[in-house]
């Protein structure tokens, strides 16, 4: 073996070998004394040819080093175009100060990704967080993060939700989903279009209860009626049902699904370094077998002619091509795997491979089953080997993307393509005990019922959840707020419910009418975590005529169905003016407002109101809708101080009051909320 290497974390003073080290530099460093290396690790990936031979040590080398900071910008279009001026045009300019001996880091869109949505800087996560140069950068990435507007996600784990092909009507399984950046852009690509509200949706589910409350975390950036969090171990994930227009139930099958198993994560190593002391090749062959579970369940969940996506941040075959392999001869006729070779133009990758040596934990490598010494035989089943020379051409396992972390300075990351063709036959075609037991346990294709295994841990859960009630046809409070608000009669209230069967009313959460369909027809036989955005809050405020206000995280949903007599025209410096005055003591008189809302409000009865800034001049019109209070003689608006933070940055205000220096021990307080931004940070990938 080589020389040990331990690499240095704050090699954003690489660029400049010269540098001095600024002063305030933050220097803990969690990781900074794992040795980044492993002698079975590389001998396993040696054996394996997972790169050709001249690139080995290139490979490793890059493996050792940390990952770049990358991002990707989400939103409305206005925003999103508007956002990418700021990040291509003043980011860098603008958020990283001079400091003599650092030069300035560069940062260029992905080239793979679409319309440039997608950026990468020459500095790590940590270089950012740890850098007092940085600390406007680090201050952007959090409050655009917290407000949802941008992602702060591996570069490589935004292949999979982009190679699947989402349409807005499409329903959409995420089988492991936590803690959901692909999650979050699947419901992107879902609200792609127009609509308000897509009449499809995503089905996000984890079996980890703890870790589905970073999905919801997740979801809830992204204010979408379109989605339900469920818990369950998705090798045996219940059939959901919705109704039919006749009344009759029918199992849903979805158009699209995402697999992104549970793996060993050595494709991770550069953002989780702690991974080269824990690596052995035993934890590959340990994980096979619930990932072909899991892939198995979701082929079963599958529309004739959906697409499903395997995913994993493992760079091993046993993990990867094995499990695709073995799926493929199960479900012979039925999938094949989709050539996404030109779907992404300019990402660089490896084919799959098509032929690999199964290794024991002690490295003994093995090319067939037959070879297997006896001990073993427990732990290296016939299935994980590759498909005979012969048989290469049936399964495409080339088509298979494996992409290398120095191809272009990445994580590593592995992803499969399957399409369905048609149903599945009555028995798969060759099926071996293991799978035998599995599908007899689990209820087939096309039949209408829970899988064994799940009807009996359901007697053993206890559901903690709050209820999900829908509104119904008489709901007391609705006629107030329906009348108060002018609300459209094509707006159907019965997608609006709350999560109590008694009592005050608090919150009002709004979902899409197939969502609400599936809650409504799958109650009690699905653990439900959470869904519906929050549409109406209550604010028993003696001035207004209706016990709710508006909220802001439902307003896109619910902003078509609003009649205009609520709606009021914001101009810039107003808005501004309202922005930097975001506490109910300080909110700006009506009378020092400008003549335009003086007058729109003259007739505006107190209460909640939307306000609405467009931006005309540039060539994707901004349009921001934002939940307001029309008081007896003052206007404000309801902003958490990380959404005020984004939009007084789009429009060019003065953000100084939360562009706070955490070095510095003046802003101590406003420091501290930034470190508990960063804590929920750790939610995220
Ligand atoms: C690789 S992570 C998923 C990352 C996620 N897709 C994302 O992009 O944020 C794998 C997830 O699978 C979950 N998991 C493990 N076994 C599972 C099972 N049997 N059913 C469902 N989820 C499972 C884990 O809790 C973990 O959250």
């Amino acid at each position: 073996m080589g020389r040990k290497h331990r690499t240095r974390r704050n090699h954003h003073f690489n660029h400049n070998k010269d540098a001095q080290k600024p002063d305030n530099v933050d220097t803990r460093k969690p990781y900074s004394d794992i040795i980044r290396e492993n002698e079975k690790f590389e001998q396993y990936y040696k054996h394996l040819n997972i790169c050709k031979e001249e690139e080995f040590n290139t490979f490793v080398s890059c493996l050792k080093t940390d990952l770049p900071a990358t991002f990707r910008i989400t939103g409305s279009k206005g925003v999103v175009y508007k956002l990418l001026e700021i990040v291509q045009d003043q980011l860098i300019r603008d958020c990283v100060n001079e400091v003599e001996g650092l030069e300035k880091p560069k940062i260029f869109p992905i080239p793979w990704y679409p319309n440039k949505l997608a950026w990468q800087m020459e500095i790590t996560r940590n270089d950012i967080r740890r850098c007092e140069a940085y600390y406007k950068l680090h201050n952007f990435l959090v409050s655009e993060t917290e407000n949802g507007t941008i992602s702060r996600q591996e570069s490589v784990s935004m292949i999979p939700p982009l190679l699947l092909d989402v349409q807005p009507h499409h329903k959409i399984l995420d089988m492991c989903a936590a803690p959901g950046s692909k999650t979050a852009q699947l419901l992107e690509l879902l609200h792609a279009s127009e609509e308000p509200i897509p009449s499809g949706y995503v089905i996000a589910n984890d079996v980890d209860n703890k870790r589905c409350y970073m999905l919801v975390h997740q979801a809830k950036r992204l204010n979408s009626p379109c989605i339900a969090v469920i818990n369950h171990d998705s090798s045996i994930l219940p059939n959901l049902s919705m109704t039919l227009p006749d009344g009759s139930t029918e199992q849903v099958k979805y158009d699209r699904i995402l697999c992104d198993v549970p793996c060993s994560g050595d494709g991770t190593l550069r953002k989780n370094p702690d991974i080269w002391m824990k690596w052995t090749a035993a934890n590959g062959l340990n994980l096979h077998g619930v990932q072909t579970r899991i892939l198995r369940r979701g082929i079963e969940l599958l529309n004739v002619g959906g697409r499903l996506v395997y995913s994993t941040c493992s760079l091993n075959p046993i993990e990867n091509e094995s499990v695709v392999h073995r799926i493929l001869t199960e479900f012979e006729g039925v999938l094949e795997l989709v050539d996404v070779s030109n779907v992404l133009p300019g990402l660089k990758y490896s084919p799959g491979m098509e032929d690999w040596p199964v290794s024991s934990r002690n490295l003994e490598f093995y090319k067939t089953f037959d070879e297997v010494d006896e001990k073993w035989r427990t732990t290296i089943r016939p299935q994980m080997f590759p498909p005979k020379v012969e048989d290469r051409s049936k399964y495409n396992l080339n088509r298979c993307v494996r992409i290398l972390p120095h191809q272009q300075n990445s994580g590593a990351f592995f992803v499969a393509v399957f399409r369905k063709l048609k149903t599945l036959p009555e028995k798969p075609s060759s099926l071996d005990s293991e799978n035998k037991e599995t599908l007899d346990n689990n209820k087939r294709d096309n039949e209408d019922s829970r899988p064994q295994g799940q009807r009996k841990r359901r007697k053993k859960d206890a559901y903690t959840e709050d209820p999900f009630v829908f509104f119904t046809e008489n709901e007391p409070v609705w006629n107030d707020i329906k009348s108060f608000y002018q609300v459209s009669d094509s707006f159907d209230s019965k997608c609006l419910l709350t999560r109590c069967h008694v009592g005050k009313k608090k919150n009002i959460y709004l979902t899409s009418e197939a969502v609400r369909n599936l809650v409504i027809t799958n109650q009690g036989a699905v653990k439900l975590i959470n869904t519906g955005v929050k549409a109406f809050v209550r604010c028993d405020n003696k001035n207004m005529k209706c016990a709710f206000r508006i909220a802001n995280d439902g307003l896109e949903s619910i902003y078509p169905y609003i009649g205009n007599d609520r709606k009021v025209m914001i101009p810039r410096d107003d808005l501004i003016t309202l922005l930097m005055n975001d506490t109910p003591q300080k909110s700006p008189p009506i009378a020092e407002l400008s003549e335009s809302i003086r007058n729109q409000v003259d007739n505006l009865s107190p209460g909640s109101c939307v306000l609405i800034y467009k931006e005309e001049t540039s060539t994707n019109p901004l349009v921001i809708h934002i939940s307001g209070w029309r008081g007896t003689t003052s206007l404000r608006c309801y902003m958490d101080r990380h959404s005020t933070f984004h939009l007084l940055r789009l429009l060019g205000g003065d953000v100084s009051k939360y562009d706070k220096n955490k070095f510095k021990k003046d802003d101590s307080e406003e420091a501290r909320n930034v470190e508990e931004a960063e804590e929920e940070e750790g939610l995220k990938e």
